[in-house]
């Protein structure tokens, strides 16, 4: 008999993934057991040569010709796991799978300090994932410091104003920041994360909430980070089906009491918008809002290739924006430029909303006359003659 069905959707999950990374970071081939072992050729030892300076490190000795170098390590891929239902479920799974595959498989869980006893559950998830197999394992505290703007790890999640703020914002900064560094550390090929397609849905309804067009309704990617180095492998799998697998493997999983504490606006999206959605508009929002996601993804890249090959077509020969071919493109592709060319003049890009792009799109096609703009970083867009010029001042 095969494994309960939830159980099998989470392994086929990470088996996917696992199978990407190891198409990116190739294992060594496994030698078959009777392969000819290669000869290795013996260095006469010879007295008088040289001596390495005590304390030098050893010059590393010269590989004689036919000699096969050592193969590289497999790959390992780490977990990054809080103990809620969604990362354990993800750390068995990835348990499970990686030995198949020759894929090495740790895991870093990573206390925030925000609640009493938080380092001594940070202690006992690292235990579990151990209890599962996975090494290397790392428990890392973290200071959380004040939020930033950075939106740099495919997932944004913001209060209705647009900015990324409060303490949940200032817990992921710390510990992306601690996630990169163990990646760095171990040289770890990929971190998988837990986020399920309940979490995407909630993520574009918050995208939604901040009217700032298609890129933010584009939620969460599967690949982000340096390199690739965020794998999200459940962005398809609902919540029930991470829970469940948990239940029938017997493990023990932890709840978060953020999650369900209405202060937060995502919990209070979790618990009384998606419900509310669902019993207006039927079931399978979840699931409309997550494809919503994938959809307006492909769009926003799509129009983003097509804002980089405007640029170019609409400067003049000294390289500044010239306004009559700028009012010729399509408005999607025109805002997009005009955002690159503010990010470029020194805006910093998370505090440039789309309210500020459409002042300055109003110099473009509403022009009569206005004044200079004021954007953030001390960035000044004005119009003069038939160019538009954005620059520090
Ligand atoms: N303290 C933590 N240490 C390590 N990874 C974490 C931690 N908190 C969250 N993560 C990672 O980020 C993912 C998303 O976290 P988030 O808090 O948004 O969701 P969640 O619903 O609480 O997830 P989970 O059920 O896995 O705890 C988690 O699944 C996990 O991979």
């Amino acid at each position: 008999m095969g494994p309960h069905p939830a159980v099998a959707a989470i392994r086929l999950a990470v088996r996917r993934v696992l199978h990407d990374i190891l198409t990116e970071h190739p294992s060594p081939p496994s030698r078959p057991a009777d392969a000819p072992q290669q000869p290795v050729p013996i260095t006469p030892y010879d007295p008088y040569a040289p001596c390495e300076p005590y304390g030098a490190a050893p010059a590393p000795r010269p590989r004689p010709a036919g000699e096969v170098p050592p193969p590289p390590p497999p790959p390992l891929v780490l977990v990054a796991c809080s103990g809620g239902a969604d990362s354990m479920a993800l750390a068995s799974a990835l348990a499970f799978e990686a030995p198949k595959l020759g894929v090495r498989a740790g895991g870093i869980t990573v206390d925030h300090g925000l609640q009493p006893g938080s380092d001594v559950r940070a202690d006992e998830v690292a235990q579990r994932l151990r209890d599962l197999g996975l090494g290397p394992v790392d428990a890392v505290a973290v200071h959380v410091g004040p939020a930033s703007d950075r939106a740099a790890h495919g997932a944004s999640y913001t209060g209705g104003g647009g900015r990324r703020v409060g303490p949940e914002a200032a817990a992921r900064d710390a510990r992306y920041t601690a996630l990169d560094a163990a990646a760095e550390r171990h040289g770890a090929a990929a971190i998988l994360l837990g986020h399920t397609r309940d979490d995407q849905a909630e993520t574009v309804l918050l995208g939604l909430a901040r009217g700032s067009g298609i890129r933010s309704l584009s939620g969460m990617a599967a690949v982000s980070g340096a390199g690739g180095r965020y794998r999200r492998p459940f962005l398809q799998l609902d919540r029930q089906t991470a829970r469940k697998a948990c239940l029938v493997q017997s493990l023990p999983v932890w709840d978060d009491p953020h999650n369900t504490d209405p202060a937060y606006t995502r919990s209070r999206l979790r618990h009384e918008g998606l419900p509310a959605l669902e019993k207006a508009l039927g079931k399978g929002v979840v699931e409309a809002l997550a494809r919503t996601a994938q959809l307006s993804r492909d769009d926003a890249d799509a129009l983003d290739t097509w804002a980089r090959q405007a640029a170019d077509s609409v400067r003049d020969a000294a390289g500044r924006l010239e306004c009559a071919k700028l009012h010729a493109l399509p408005p999607a592709v025109r805002r997009r430029v005009l955002r690159r060319a503010a990010i470029d003049a020194g805006a910093p890009a998370g505090s440039l909303f789309a309210r500020h792009i459409e002042e300055v799109d109003r110099l473009i096609t509403g022009w009569r006359g206005q004044g200079a703009i004021n954007l953030p970083g001390k960035v000044v867009a004005q119009r003069q003659g038939g160019r538009l010029v954005i620059r520090q001042g």
